[in-house]
């Protein structure tokens, strides 16, 4: 029962176009996605500039020192053949000026250089690495600290980007607390922090993660009133008498795109589309079932949304032993390729000591390539 894992995977991913781009403050862009190339407003270098530190001269030598420059500073008096400035690496050669001799290939005497002039010039000329208006970083990118560090050495104070999406959670459950020791029956909330950070590594914008009662109005109520591109809704996914989630969605005429997946655990995930365009991803509620759930539909929803949807997943050798899922895909955690333990769909200690969740189709053997899911 359900939809195969790598279509789920694929459905999440094709779910949805990225949101539209916007303009925004170059250093508040971090983590975003170019919806449009960062182009070069202002040549890199700016400026004809020293690349070494000694002395710009102009025609034969030996060269009478005229004065010094250094970076920050005007390039100073106008040089005639024969003279020199004594100048430091990035400050403006004068517009006169053939060459810059290293100090270590000049002795000074009584205010001459004397050097022989070798075959680099050692001016960076305005424009050497980037001309004004060429591309620096084309659309599609990540904007990294390096793009950020590119954009602004090329004179861009802004960049376009797709607006990444913003994620909601809500955490039901009469069982489920948010802070301190469990008492008895209770469970202490193992959702908030993975959910946060495949949001965020998936470049969406985590919002809040509100918990609920075991409620349908409470539930109805905080689904209908959630602005998030995308609500997570962990546990309720079952049929139990508590899960009212289904039952909701149904009665909100909600579109499933995925109802239940083939996979050990999480099979009882899925993603939903309110008439709204809303997107709502139902994690079950055992916590390692919903950190699967979490890789498989909300990570390609949201990097989708957010202008980077994922290329194919990597795949490495996995070994050991574990049950396969017939006719669907076992979900492992692996350290150094091989199956960390049995496993279960509740605890996480596995998973925290693991470099990676391995995708074993049934038809897996041992030492057989599988496709890896990063952790969070
Ligand atoms: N009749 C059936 N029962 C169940 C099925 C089924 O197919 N038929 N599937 C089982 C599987 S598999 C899973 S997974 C769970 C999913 O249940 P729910 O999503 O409805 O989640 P709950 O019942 O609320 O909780 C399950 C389990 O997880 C604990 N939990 C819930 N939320 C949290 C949280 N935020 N942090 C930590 N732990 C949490 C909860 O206490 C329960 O122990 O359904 C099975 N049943
Ligand atoms: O899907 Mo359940 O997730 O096996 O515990």
């Amino acid at each position: 029962m359900g939809t195969p894992w790598d279509q789920a995977y694929v459905i999440a991913r094709d779910a949805a176009d990225p949101l539209p781009g916007r303009t925004v403050p170059v250093e508040e862009a971090l983590g975003q996605v170019l919806a449009g190339p960062v182009r070069c407003v202002r040549p890199v270098p700016a400026f004809d500039n020293a690349a070494m530190d000694g002395y710009a001269v102009a025609g034969d030598g030996p060269w009478t020192v005229r004065g010094r420059v250094l970076a920050g500073h005007a390039a100073g008096v106008p040089l005639s053949p024969g003279d020199a400035v004594e100048i430091a690496t990035g400050a403006p050669v004068p517009d006169e000026a053939e060459a810059v001799l290293p100090y270590e290939e000049c002795t000074v005497t009584a205010g001459a250089v004397h050097a022989a002039r070798g075959q680099r010039a050692h001016i960076r000329r305005a424009g050497d690495a980037l001309a004004a208006g060429a591309v620096v970083v084309p659309a599609g990118r990540v904007v990294t600290a390096t793009v950020v560090a590119a954009a602004v050495q090329a004179g861009a104070q802004t960049v376009f980007t797709h607006r990444p999406p913003t994620v909601s959670l809500l955490v039901t459950g009469d069982e489920v607390i948010t802070r301190g020791v469990p008492g008895p029956g209770q469970v202490r909330d193992s959702f908030t922090e993975p959910v946060a950070a495949v949001t965020t590594r998936a470049g969406g914008c985590f919002q809040d993660s509100r918990h609920l009662p075991d409620d349908p109005d409470r539930l109805a109520a905080a689904l209908a009133g959630s602005r998030a591109e995308v609500i997570v809704v962990s546990g309720s996914s079952s049929k139990g008498a508590a899960d009212h989630l289904h039952t909701l969605l149904a009665a909100e005429k909600a579109t499933w795109l995925v109802q239940g997946v083939r996979c050990r655990p999480g099979h009882p995930q899925g993603l939903a589309v309110l008439p709204d365009g809303r997107f709502v991803v139902s994690l079950p509620g055992n916590p390692y079932a919903g950190l699967v759930a979490a890789l498989t539909l909300l990570e390609p929803l949201v990097a989708t949304l957010a202008g980077r949807p994922p290329g194919p997943l990597p795949t490495a050798a996995v070994t050991g032993r574990t049950r396969l899922m017939p006719g669907g895909v076992r979900i492992v955690p692996v350290t150094g390729g091989r199956i960390a333990g049995p496993g279960g769909s509740a605890g996480l200690h596995l998973a925290a000591i693991a470099d990676a969740l391995a995708v074993l189709p049934d038809t897996w053997t041992d030492g057989a390539a599988a496709p890896l899911l990063a952790l969070p």
